[in-house]
């Protein structure tokens, strides 16, 4: 598994979901950074399992202590190091699944690619769970990036084909974007939410699941972040993004609606605005030649249904290499939507520190 990631702020994740603990390495901080802890424990709140009806039963409370890199309320300027105990594995679920390939989930590749010695009780490294560290990475960057005037927010664009309104392409305010974070599900049109509910606990009754979509915005970036080619803003981030379990697309602005407009439709018209360019329209989402343009940054993420579901489905015994059927029991997100979307945001947030000190710090 490859653990690290990041130009200058290098991310290393370690732990798997029934192992002792989990946790980051954070390196690349400055020094004497003031880091508000209850924030970054609201942040973990936000994705913790067992937190909601529409979530895993698994109970969690993802509260982290700090090993290293922190002293008197501020970052000493070495690695960060957050850890996260997991106190509520049932490993017994998992039982079959030495065998029993789940579909949809990374059972019989990492069975492959590990020899059999991944760990495969709760997904091991492959979970969801893995999730939990990022956040505590995510909300550390948000900090920094407030000193910089950048907002990140996210909210539910679709969940089960039901759809949400979609972000200003101009941008929201702040305060929008930080009160996504009071919902367990995030919308701008309240009146969908509970639709958005039933959708989700009717599948379960179905012994099924849902997936959608999440858009996410940043405000207040200027121009001038990420490098044309291989250090784009798109590359960047779509290569951090997909490293988050289920996440199976993304596309920028307008996305694939791109593919159906003329230049004229889907180039930004762009203006003096108070000695500021500013463009008209945002089809581009904020990013133009791999570029911050500095218009607010627009992506939406496809979030595929989970994997885990207690319908009858085919497999394989990888053991006796037989085909075989699995009807998959234990404590799973009906959806992962919900909880994806503070994982979304503290994963571009993240990214967007390391793209500001990569221009900053060359
Ligand atoms: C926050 C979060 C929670 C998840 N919860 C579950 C779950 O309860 N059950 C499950 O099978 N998959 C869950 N997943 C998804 C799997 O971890 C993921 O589908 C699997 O690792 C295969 O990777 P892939 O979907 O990227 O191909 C979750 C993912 C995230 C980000
Ligand atoms: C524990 C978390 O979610 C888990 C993610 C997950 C998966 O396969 O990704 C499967 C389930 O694991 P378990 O069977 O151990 O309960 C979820 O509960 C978490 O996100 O913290």
């Amino acid at each position: 598994m490859s653990s690290v990631m990041g130009e200058r702020v290098k991310l290393t994740i370690f732990g798997e979901s029934h192992g002792p603990s989990i946790g980051v390495v954070m390196d690349g901080l400055p020094a004497g950074v003031e880091l508000d802890l209850a924030a970054i424990e609201k942040e973990m709140k936000r994705r913790a399992p067992g937190s909601s009806k529409l979530a895993t039963p698994r109970k969690e409370p993802d509260s982290f202590t700090i090993e290293s890199g922190f002293f008197n309320g501020k970052t000493t300027g070495m690695a960060l190091c957050a850890r996260i105990v997991n106190t509520n594995a049932h490993s017994r679920d998992y039982s079959k699944m030495k065998e029993i390939m789940r579909p949809g989930h990374g059972d019989y590749p990492g069975y492959v690619k590990f020899h059999g010695c991944n760990d495969y009780r709760g997904g091991g490294s492959f979970s969801g769970r893995l999730t939990a560290p990022l956040v505590f990475a995510g909300a550390v960057a948000k900090q920094l990036l407030a000193k910089k005037g950048v907002t990140v927010g996210a909210h539910v664009a679709a969940l089960a084909g039901i759809r949400d309104d979609r972000f200003n392409p101009l941008g929201e305010t702040a305060e929008t974007l930080r009160s996504m974070g009071e919902e367990t599900l995030p919308v701008l049109n309240p009146d969908v939410r509970e639709t958005m509910a039933q959708a989700v606990t009717a599948a379960q009754k179905e012994k099924d699941s849902v997936g959608g979509l999440i858009e996410c915005m940043a405000i207040g970036l200027p121009v001038g972040l990420g490098e044309p080619y291989f250090d784009s803003v798109e590359s960047r981030l779509s290569h951090a993004l997909f490293s988050v379990p289920a996440v199976k697309g993304i596309a920028f602005g307008d996305g694939f609606g791109l593919a159906e407009m003329r230049g004229s439709e889907s180039n930004d018209p762009m203006q003096y605005r108070d000695d500021r360019v500013v463009c008209t329209t945002n089809h581009n989402g904020g990013v133009t030649g791999g570029i911050t343009n500095g218009m607010p940054l627009v992506f939406t993420l496809v979030i595929k249904p989970t994997p885990s579901i207690g319908k009858t489905q085919h497999t394989v015994n990888v053991v006796t290499r037989e085909d075989t059927t699995l009807e998959v029991t234990g404590r799973h997100d009906p959806c992962i939507l919900p909880r994806a979307i503070p994982v979304v945001e503290a994963v571009t947030a993240w990214t967007l520190l390391d793209l500001f000190y990569m221009a900053e710090r060359g």
